[in-house]
């Protein structure tokens, strides 16, 4: 669906010149800085996929998008959307592409919402059948009919954000680039826009590339993760595993039913032969850190049951929001 070959981008800046009459200089400048924002990245997404693009800022995650929707040319590499180069085929890519910038609204500011879905609708040539039966769906779904009337201007983040989406995919295309949905929004206005993408994802069949900084959303909507840093991809994969390669350590608390004993091993703090690590220790609760990647799950519940007899068990697994600072 999405083919990326290391694609690098360079941008060329003048350089400001300091002093007296500088703008005026920099002007007539020769002299230019580049800044290589993308540095030779690789990927795959297909049909179906729900992937999350997350990244410090700066890390060149908007200039990828750029890419991919061909705004911008790759300085090297290629891109092909379903076999087409979106910077060549503009046209045909875009018939096929849905794009939601969080941060501006692609409707008409002083137009009632249902006149911008007009405007949109004979853009990409929907017929008026197709686009009275998605608007009757999306108004279900994003609850629409509310605002249906009001100038996009006059509209709260929220309902800015549900009518843009259904406006993205009003046209009906495979692919969604999502950039940063849920900034702004309550927890209530994130959950109903969570709840639209995972249905139009699951149901709709549409492949989504979701950037945000929002691990929440990464955590709830996508199987799979890249993680851009500094213009290269430093990761790519699942959630999961992306815990599982960092590294932090899984909390148990284990509370024993009668006397217990810690072996003596497992005592010593920093033992860097040992993979549970005892952090606290009072009453009958006792509280480890593991790191899963060196102890199997079993192993760990065999090992607490040598200390004495389990009455309880409760593991907490690293904070994702903690994990990503690790990557950053
Ligand atoms: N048109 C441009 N001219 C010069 N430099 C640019 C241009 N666009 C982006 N850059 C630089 O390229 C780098 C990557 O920027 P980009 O906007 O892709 O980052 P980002 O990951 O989207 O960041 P953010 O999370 O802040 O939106 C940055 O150093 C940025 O200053």
């Amino acid at each position: 669906m999405i083919e990326v070959h290391n694609i690098r981008k360079e941008f060329k800046t003048p350089v400001v010149k300091e002093g007296r009459f500088s703008g005026l200089r920099t002007l007539f400048t020769r002299e230019y800085r580049t800044k290589e924002a993308v540095k030779g990245i690789s990927f795959q997404v297909q049909p179906g996929e729900f992937v999350g693009y997350i990244g410090p800022n700066g890390a060149g995650k908007s200039t990828t998008i750029k890419m991919l929707t061909g705004i911008l040319h790759p300085t090297s590499g290629h891109v092909t959307i379903r076999g087409m180069n979106p910077h060549k085929e503009r046209r045909s890519v875009v018939n096929n592409l849905g794009v939601v910038f969080g941060q501006r609204s692609q409707l008409w500011w002083d137009l009632p919402v249902k006149d911008s879905y007009d405007i949109l609708a004979k853009m990409y040539s929907v017929d008026v059948g197709d686009k009275e039966r998605r608007l009757g769906q999306f108004a279900e779904l994003l609850d629409l009919q509310a605002f249906w009337e009001t100038p996009v201007r006059k509209l709260s983040l929220g309902q800015r954000m549900r009518a843009d989406l259904a406006a993205a995919i009003l046209h009906d295309p495979d692919v969604l680039f999502l950039d940063e949905p849920t900034i702004g929004l309550d927890v209530n206005a994130k959950r109903n826009i969570r709840h639209f993408l995972k249905l139009i994802n699951e149901q709709f069949g549409k492949t989504i590339l979701l950037t945000t900084h929002d691990m929440d959303d990464i955590e709830q909507l996508c199987n799979r993760v890249m993680v851009i840093n500094n213009g290269e991809l430093s990761y790519d994969g699942t959630v999961n595993s992306l815990r599982d390669t960092i590294g932090l350590p899984t909390v148990i608390t284990v509370t024993f039913r009668g006397p217990f004993a810690i072996p003596e091993q497992f005592q010593r703090q920093g033992n860097p032969a040992v993979p549970i690590r005892v952090t606290s220790s009072l009453d009958n609760t006792v509280t480890i850190e593991v790191n899963r990647r060196e102890m199997k799950t079993l192993d760990i519940f065999k090992e607490l049951g040598r200390w004495g007899e389990l009455d309880d068990i409760d593991m907490e697994d690293p904070d994702f929001e903690d994990v990503i600072h690790k990557v950053y």
